[in-house]
């Protein structure tokens, strides 16, 4: 059975309760969040099948998502490339950013040029407080993440998609349906849509948080991470 979903505003609500009386820092959510998507591209893509990795990282958290998988993934043994194209002066992405400069991993600043040499895409550019039209200088790495043959992993949403009504009618992200999404805590309301492999992440949930935002925990196993469930 699929499991519940969250829409934008509860999604924005529960981070901001767990980062208050859940007494959290958004550093370790933002870990944990990231360390979940790095191993639900394991799952996707062992290193030993192409450990090139092309991670798109936007300007907010689910940015920071994609920041933190990228460390991981280098010490998983892949090789990431982040394409980072606005980093804000917020303190935790400056630190985020120089743990990937510390290990010598990549930043690139032509997204496109790097696609034949990339054996997997993250997609962090956006999550759940995307909304709109796509900005610059988005919408020429949308465009390229739904027409590359190269696989994708959507962290929490792909990209440029409405969260509550799904993928849209017209711009850069039309047809885009990426093979794959991590939905962080819970799946939002796209998933309706979704028709790719599906893994939920984010293992911090109290059964008295799920239970305030009619949510389900899903049945993570051992010391996974994440655990794949139907989009629907
Ligand atoms: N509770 C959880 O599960 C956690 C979620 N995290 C991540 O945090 C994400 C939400 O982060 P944020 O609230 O920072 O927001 P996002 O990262 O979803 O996006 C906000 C950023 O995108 C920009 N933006 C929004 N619409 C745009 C448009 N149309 N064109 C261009 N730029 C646009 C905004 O200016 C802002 O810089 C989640 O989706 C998830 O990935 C984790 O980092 C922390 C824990
Ligand atoms: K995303």
């Amino acid at each position: 059975m699929a499991l519940r979903t969250l829409g934008a505003k509860a999604a924005a609500a529960l981070d901001q309760e767990l980062m208050s009386t859940g007494a959290f820092s958004l550093d370790q959510l933002m870990e944990l969040a990231g360390l979940s998507v790095s191993q639900a591209l394991f799952k996707l893509q062992p290193p030993s099948k192409g450990n090139r990795i092309l991670i798109a990282v936007g300007p907010g958290n689910n940015g920071g998502d994609g920041l933190v998988a990228a460390r991981h993934l280098w010490h998983y043994g892949y090789k990431p490339t982040v394409y980072y194209p606005k980093q804000p002066k917020n303190e935790l992405y400056q630190r985020l950013a120089q743990q990937l400069r510390d290990l010598h991993i990549p930043f690139t600043s032509d997204f496109s040029s790097q696609l034949s040499s990339t054996d997997y895409i993250i997609d962090s550019i956006f999550g759940f407080s995307f909304s709109g039209e796509v900005r610059e200088p988005f919408p020429s790495v949308i465009s390229a993440l739904q027409s590359s043959k190269i696989p994708v992993l959507a962290v929490d949403a792909p990209s440029s998609w409405n969260i509550e009504t799904g993928p849209p009618d017209e711009g850069p992200g039309k047809g885009y349906n990426p093979d794959a999404l991590i939905s962080l805590t819970a799946p939002k309301p796209l998933v309706k849509w979704f028709e790719g492999k599906h893994f939920v992440g984010g293992r911090f949930l109290t059964q008295d948080m799920a239970d305030k935002y009619k949510l389900d925990i899903p049945p993570y196993e051992g010391l996974d991470q994440v655990v794949e469930v139907p989009a629907k």
